[in-house]
C-alpha cells in the first residue's frame, strides 16, 4: 500500500477567526475508506457551538472590517485564499484522498477547481461594486428609485462528502463575495480539508466571524443551524431525505433554502455516433468517476438497440483497464466508497437488482485483490425494467444500469422516467436531434457528446426532486444577495390623497 507522506492536522472548530474546542468536547473518528483504520479525529459541534458561531457571524456583519467592505476588498481575501489553496494543493489533495477515498488525480483536479472558484467569485465581488446600486428609471418626475444588492446576512452552508472542499467552496466563495457571514457545516464523513480552509482563512487574515467552520453530525450540528432564528438562509447539497428535513425545519421560520439533492441521470447513446470508443469513455466517466459518488452521475445508460451489443462489449473491454487500488497510488482510477455505511448501501442496491431479475453483466462485488477498504467493482446491470429499484433510486456508487430503445420518442420517455431532474447527456452527431433533446430533457444540466465536465461560470442545479436554486456562475452569487428597492418621492407637491386640514 502507498504510505501517504502527509500528516492529518488535529484541529478544533473554527469560530470567530480562532480554533475553539467544542463546548461538549466531543470528537468523531476519521476512518480511512481505503484501510478501514482510524487515522485521526475531528471536533463534533453541537447546538451550543452553533449559537457561538452565529453570534460571531453577526458581529462580523456589524463590524466595519467585514460588514462595510467593498466587493473589491473582499476579492482580495478570496484571491489570497485561492493562492494558499494552490500553494498547498498537493497536501490538500492527499488529505482529501485519505479522507473520502477519491483518487489522488481527481482530488488534485478538485483543488484546482477550488482555487479557480475563489478566483472567479473574486472577479464577481469586484464587479458587484458597480452593480450594488442600480437606478431604475420610472419615467416619472415625482419619484426617483434604485435597487440595492446587499449581503443576505448570516448564511448556513451544509455540504456533503463526495467533493468535500469543492462543494464547500461552491457555497463559501459566493457567500463571502456577496459580503455575507457564513457558517459552514461539512459532512462528518469528510471534513479534513474544510478544516484546513479555516487555517487558510486565519493565515490570510479574513476578518473574524466572516467564515466559521463547524464540523459535526447532521442532527447535532446541521439541524440547529437550520432552525437558528439568526441564520438567514440555508444552502444545502446532499441527500433528498435530509433536504426534506432541512426544508421542513426552515419553513417554520420562513427561511429561504437552496437544495441540490442529487439524481438518477440518463446518458442516451444513438447509433449515429462516429466514434464508439469516445462514447464508451464518456459513458464510463459519467458513471464511474469518483467511484460513482457524484450527484450528476449519468447512471442510467439508454442505448439504441442497433448498437447495444457492440457498445456493451466495448464497455467491458474498457472496464478491464480501470485500475482499482489505494486511491493514493499512481494511475488509480477507482478508489473506495466513502464509508462502510455507503459501501453496504451500494452492495444492497446490487443484490436487490439481482433479486428483482436484472443481470449483473460485470462487477457487482468487492474486487478480489482489495482485502481491506470499501471497494466495489465497476458494475453494469442489464435486463432492467423501469419498475426496478436500480432504475429508480440513486445508488451513489460505481453502478451503471442499462436499457435499450428503438425510437427517439422512446429514448426521451426513458430519460425523463425519473423523479429526479439534475442532469442528462446525449451522444449523437445529429445536432438538431441534440437540440430536440435539450428541450425535452427535464433537467437543469445537459451535456452533448460528453458527461460531467463542470465549469465554474455555468449554473449548477436541478428541478423535480433534485431540488431548486443554482450554485455556480452569477446565479451562485445571487443566492447570497438581498434585493432591496428604494423609492424616493422627489416632488415638492403634496400627495393630495387626503384632504389637507390646512385647506379646510
Ligand atoms: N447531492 C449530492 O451531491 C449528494 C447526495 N448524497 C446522497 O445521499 C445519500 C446519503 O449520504 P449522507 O452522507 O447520509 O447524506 P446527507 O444528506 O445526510 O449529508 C449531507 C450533509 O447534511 C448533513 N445533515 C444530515 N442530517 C442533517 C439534518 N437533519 N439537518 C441538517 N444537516 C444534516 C450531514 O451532516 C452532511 O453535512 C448518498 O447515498 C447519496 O445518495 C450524498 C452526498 C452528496
Ligand atoms: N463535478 C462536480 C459534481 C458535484 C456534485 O456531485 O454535487
Ligand atoms: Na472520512
Amino acid at each position: 500500500m502507498a504510505i501517504p507522506n502527509v500528516r492529518i492536522p488535529s484541529r478544533q472548530l473554527y469560530i470567530d477567526g480562532e480554533w475553539r474546542e467544542p463546548v461538549k468536547k466531543n470528537r468523531i473518528p476519521i476512518i480511512s475508506p481505503a484501510t478501514e483504520e482510524i487515522i485521526g479525529e475531528i471536533p463534533a459541534a453541537t447546538e451550543e457551538d452553533v449559537d457561538i458561531a452565529v453570534e460571531a457571524a453577526r458581529r462580523a456583519l456589524a463590524r466595519d472590517d467585514w460588514g462595510s467592505t467593498t466587493g473589491a476588498q473582499r476579492a482580495k481575501y478570496l484571491r489570497a485564499i485561492a493562492a494558499k489553496i494552490l500553494e498547498r494543493k498537493s497536501e490538500l489533495a492527499k488529505l482529501e484522498s485519505l479522507d473520502c477515498g477519491k483518487t489522488l488525480f481527481e482530488a488534485a483536479w478538485d483543488m484546482d477547481d477550488v482555487a479557480a472558484s475563489f478566483e472567479y467569485y473574486a472577479d464577481l465581488a469586484e464587479a458587484l461594486d458597480s452593480k450594488r446600486k442600480t437606478p431604475v428609471d420610472l419615467h416619472l418626475d415625482s419619484f426617483k428609485t434604485y435597487v440595492l444588492r446587499e449581503p443576505l446576512g448570516v448564511v448556513g452552508l451544509i455540504t456533503p462528502w463526495n467533493y468535500p472542499l469543492l462543494m464547500a467552496t461552491w457555497k463559501v466563495a459566493p457567500a463571502l463575495a456577496a459580503g455575507c457571514a457564513a457558517i459552514l457545516k461539512p459532512s462528518e464523513l469528510a471534513s479534513i480539508t474544510c478544516l484546513e480552509l479555516g487555517e487558510i482563512c486565519r493565515e490570510v487574515g479574513l476578518p473574524p466571524g466572516a467564515l466559521n467552520i463547524l464540523t459535526g453530525l447532521g442532527p447535532e450540528a446541521g439541524a440547529p443551524l437550520v432552525s437558528h432564528p439568526h441564520v438567514d438562509k440555508i444552502a444545502f447539497t446532499g441527500s433528498g431525505a435530509t433536504g426534506v428535513k432541512i426544508m421542513t425545519a426552515a419553513a417554520q421560520l420562513v427561511k429561504p433554502v437552496t437544495l441540490e439533492l442529487g439524481g438518477k441521470s440518463p446518458i442516451v447513446v444513438f447509433d449515429d455516433i462516429d466514434n464508439l470508443d469516445l462514447a464508451v469513455e464518456w459513458t464510463l466517466f459519467g458513471c464511474f468517476a469518483n467511484a460513482g459518488q457524484v450527484c450528476s452521475a449519468t447512471s442510467r445508460l439508454i442505448l439504441q438497440e442497433s448498437i447495444a451489443s457492440e457498445f456493451l462489449e466495448r464497455l467491458l473491454l474498457w472496464i478491464k483497464n480501470i485500475k482499482i487500488s489505494d486511491p493514493l497510488e499512481e494511475d488509480c482510477k477507482l478508489g473506495p466508497i466513502v464509508s462502510s455505511g455507503q459501501y453496504e448501501k451500494v452492495l444492497k442496491f446490487i443484490s436487490k437488482a439481482k433479486d428483482e431479475g436484472a443481470t449483473i453483466l460485470c462487477g457487482g462485488e468487492r474486487p478480489q485483490h482489495m482485502k481491506k477498504g470499501y471497494y466495489v467493482q465497476p458494475t453494469i446491470i442489464t435486463d432492467v425494467n423501469t419498475s426496478m429499484e436500480i432504475w429508480k433510486e440513486e445508488v451513489f456508487g460505481p453502478v451503471l444500469c442499462v436499457k435499450t430503445f428503438k425510437t427517439e420518442e422512446e429514448a426521451i420517455e426513458l430519460a425523463n422516467d425519473t423523479k429526479y431532474g439534475l442532469a442528462s447527456a446525449i451522444m449523437s452527431k445529429d445536432v438538431e436531434r441534440c437540440e430536440r433533446f435539450t428541450k425535452a430533457f427535464q433537467t437543469g444540466i445537459i451535456w452533448f457528446n460528453c458527461s460531467q465536465p463542470t465549469f465554474t461560470q455555468l449554473p449548477w442545479g436541478g428541478r423535480k426532486r433534485s431540488g431548486f436554486g443554482r450554485d455556480l456562475g452569477e446565479w451562485g452569487l445571487e443566492n447570497y444577495l438581498n434585493i432591496k428597492q428604494v423609492t424616493q418621492y422627489t416632488s415638492v407637491e403634496p400627495w393630495a390623497f387626503y384632504k389637507s386640514p390646512s385647506k379646510v
